[in-house]
């Protein structure tokens, strides 16, 4: 195992594999992810429940496929099995606002600087959702069922953010395919409503929303755009 950070490691295969996005934090930190604490407070993630849990323009959550090198979005439900809703009105400022507080802690971590980032997009998972292994920015490559690199897809996007809405489900663990603890043990976070995972979209940072097994996970996500420093 390679050791990415104090706390951290993962497989040297991977590591070996040639990723032309590949890029890490600081080996000395605890966790190459970053956890931020109430970015929405309780009031705020209560009355967006209730507008979330009644919204229903939703769309069905698609995947990239490769389809002789045209890179389409294709709902396939074996893979992501997840509804998308817009970000309500009365939210985008509020959250527009946060992101710039803590922007800055999320660049000094990663040592970069955020440039554009996509709409943020709130994901529903409901009982039997899921959303299999993948990489923000990468699409694997795959040899007789065995993986043998990543074909970089969104070049320039740097950083995912996942900020968590709900605590009223089971299951629906985000898991760190390729990042194991000093137990060997899989990396599987569950944090509370409030709070936001900030992680590199690269293929280290290959993860999977485990299956939810009741109740409503919802999630809300963005990527972006950096310039390493
Ligand atoms: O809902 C989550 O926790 C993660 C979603 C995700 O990985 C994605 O949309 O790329
Ligand atoms: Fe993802």
């Amino acid at each position: 195992m390679y050791q990415i950070s104090n706390k951290i490691y993962c497989p040297k295969d991977i590591m070996q594999l040639e990723l032309p996005t590949k890029l890490l934090p600081n080996p000395y930190y605890e966790y190459p992810f970053l956890v931020i604490k109430d970015f929405f407070s309780k009031e705020n993630l209560e009355q967006l429940n209730e507008i979330l849990r009644v919204d229903d323009d939703v769309e069905q959550a698609k995947v990239r496929k490769k389809d002789i090198n045209i890179i389409n979005r294709k709902i396939d439900k074996s893979i992501r099995e997840t509804k998308i809703h817009k970000l309500p009105k009365e939210y985008i400022n509020l959250y527009k606002k946060q992101f710039i507080f803590f922007q800055k802690k999320i660049e000094d971590y990663f040592c970069l600087a955020l440039t554009t980032s996509t709409k943020p997009q709130v994901l529903e998972y409901t009982k039997g959702s899921f959303y299999k292994a993948h990489s923000d920015d990468s699409n694997m490559i795959l040899k007789d069922n065995k993986l043998v690199g990543f074909t970089t897809v969104a070049h320039q996007r740097r950083v995912t953010t996942v900020l968590f809405l709900s605590d009223d489900y089971t299951g629906g663990e985000l898991v760190f395919n390729y990042l194991y603890d000093e137990n060997k043990q899989v990396v599987k976070l569950r944090v509370n409503s409030g709070d936001m995972v900030v992680f590199l979209s690269n293929p280290v940072f290959t993860h999977e929303v485990l299956e939810v097994t009741s109740g409503n996970r919802f999630t809300l996500v963005q990527w972006h755009d950096a310039i390493i420093n």
